[in-house]
């Protein structure tokens, strides 16, 4: 129960409302708010404000807006954002990747740019760091496990390849107004310097800050919660909660929700060229089956029932993994649309042949295969690993889903992940 609305005795009004660049993201940030004892709903299409879930702490909009234009990614989330301040709704964040995935034309910054236009916002924070995840930022720099950006593998993303770890620099490349600094040396002081620190850099509208650790996310959280618009990764977001709680905005605790009960069988469609998802690949490539995609099918609709013809026969003996053959090497960036809707036919197929329990690895592709599939919302459970929970969808047939973030999840993840279904 949040106790901001504004129509006390009337239905009461998330506290949050967070809007995600990608599915991933969105199901990132639900998992960890769930997991800090918030009350979350996942929503892929922008509700009607009189539809606005009213029983949850925290409303999470899911888009797929990372990679596209950029006046289509600000309309989008514009568009996102107006539903959820007619419904009351006071506080925002914008959620990214934690590597920042972005190229020098978008989307971060002309969507935070319009996103503070439009909540009449002084500031926002600009904080990927996410450490449980290995992200964390020092003098303005992101280190993804220590690795600066550049040098950490994303500088192969077929989509956004990030060759610049300095985020003041590549936030400055995407906007034409001011980007500050909050470093380490005041983030550590706690929550009153981080203030002052923003109140001194209030020529600046977004003020990247440094965060090693979860103690530093502490204090942000601290220092920021009462803003209209906070944006970064999943790390700033997840210690929002205790803050509320602190502050006397939230009063819930609830408990994490139980796992998915769906049964049925068991899939994994990959469309990631991410390190880790590479990994996992291999790791379940030794002892279960697999099939590469064939790329050089003429069309999505041929290379789907290739796939699905490999894979139904397969599917009463145990779970199979379909993937879209990349090592993260020599991949042709236009080949991933075609992929991206390959993997969208193949989870409808799959769900056809009787497949309820599904993981997802990539961004891109969970949001294809989710809005192949057409569920509007999901219920969130435990987080398999750091970011990662199993959801539901809410509507029929209902599905598990782990929708994974490209370079999250250890090696044994997908095995792992579908073990812990009862
Ligand atoms: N072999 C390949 N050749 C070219 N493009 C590929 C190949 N495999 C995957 N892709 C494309 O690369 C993109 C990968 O994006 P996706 O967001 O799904 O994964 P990711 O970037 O690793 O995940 P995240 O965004 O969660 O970090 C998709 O558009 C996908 O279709
Ligand atoms: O922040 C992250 O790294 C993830 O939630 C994500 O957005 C990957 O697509």
């Amino acid at each position: 129960m949040t106790t901001d609305s504004p129509h006390p005795g009337r239905p009461r009004t998330p506290l949050l409302g967070c809007i995600a660049d990608d599915f991933t993201g969105a199901s990132d940030v639900a998992g960890g708010l769930a997991a800090a004892g918030m009350r979350v709903a996942i929503c892929f299409e922008v509700p009607d404000p009189v539809e606005v879930p009213r029983d949850c702490d925290a409303l999470v909009i899911g888009l797929k807006t990372r990679s596209i234009a950029a006046d289509l990614a600000i309309a989008r989330s514009l568009q996102a954002l107006r539903p959820l301040q007619r419904a009351g709704i006071r506080r925002f964040y914008f959620k990214y990747c934690s590597t920042f995935d972005s190229t020098d034309r978008g989307n971060i910054g002309p969507v935070l740019d319009a996103l503070v236009h439009a909540l009449d916002a002084r500031q926002s924070i600009v904080c990927p760091a996410t450490p449980a995840v290995g992200r964390t930022v020092y003098q303005g720099h992101l280190f993804v496990h220590g690795r600066l950006l550049h040098e950490s593998g994303m500088e192969r993303h077929p989509l956004n390849p990030m060759t610049d770890a300095d985020l003041v620099r590549v936030l400055s490349r995407q906007t034409a107004r001011p980007v500050g600094l909050i470093s380490h040396d005041v983030v550590v002081q706690g929550p009153a310097a981080i203030q002052s620190a923003l109140r001194a850099l209030s020529e600046a509208p977004f003020a990247v800050i440094d965060a090693l650790n979860d103690v530093h996310l502490a204090f942000i959280a601290d220092a920021c919660a009462g803003m209209p618009l906070m944006s970064g990764g999943a790390g700033a977001v997840n210690a929002l909660p205790r803050a509320y709680r602190d502050l006397g905005l939230l009063e819930t605790q609830v408990a994490v929700p139980d796992l998915p009960k769906a049964k049925g069988h068991a899939a994994i469609l990959a469309g990631s060229c991410s390190n880790a998802t590479a990994r996992q690949i291999s790791d379940w490539n030794r002892t279960s089956p697999s099939h590469a995609l064939n790329l050089s099918a003429a069309t999505p609709e041929l290379a789907s029932v290739l796939a699905l013809e490999w894979a139904r026969p397969r599917l009463a003996n145990g779970p199979i993994l379909i993937h879209s053959g990349a090592d993260g090497s020599g991949v042709d960036q236009s080949r991933s649309g075609m992929i991206e809707k390959t993997m969208g036919l193949i989870a409808v197929g799959l769900i056809d042949a009787g497949v309820r329990r599904l993981i997802v690895a990539g961004g891109e592709t969970s949001g294809s295969v989710v809005q192949a599939l057409g569920p509007k919302m999901l219920r969130v459970g435990p987080q398999i690993d750091p970011g990662i929970p199993w959801t539901e969808t809410t509507c029929q047939p209902t599905l598990a889903l782990a929708l994974k973030s490209g370079n999250f999840g250890s090696d044994d993840f997908f095995r792992k992940a579908l073990e812990m279904l009862p």
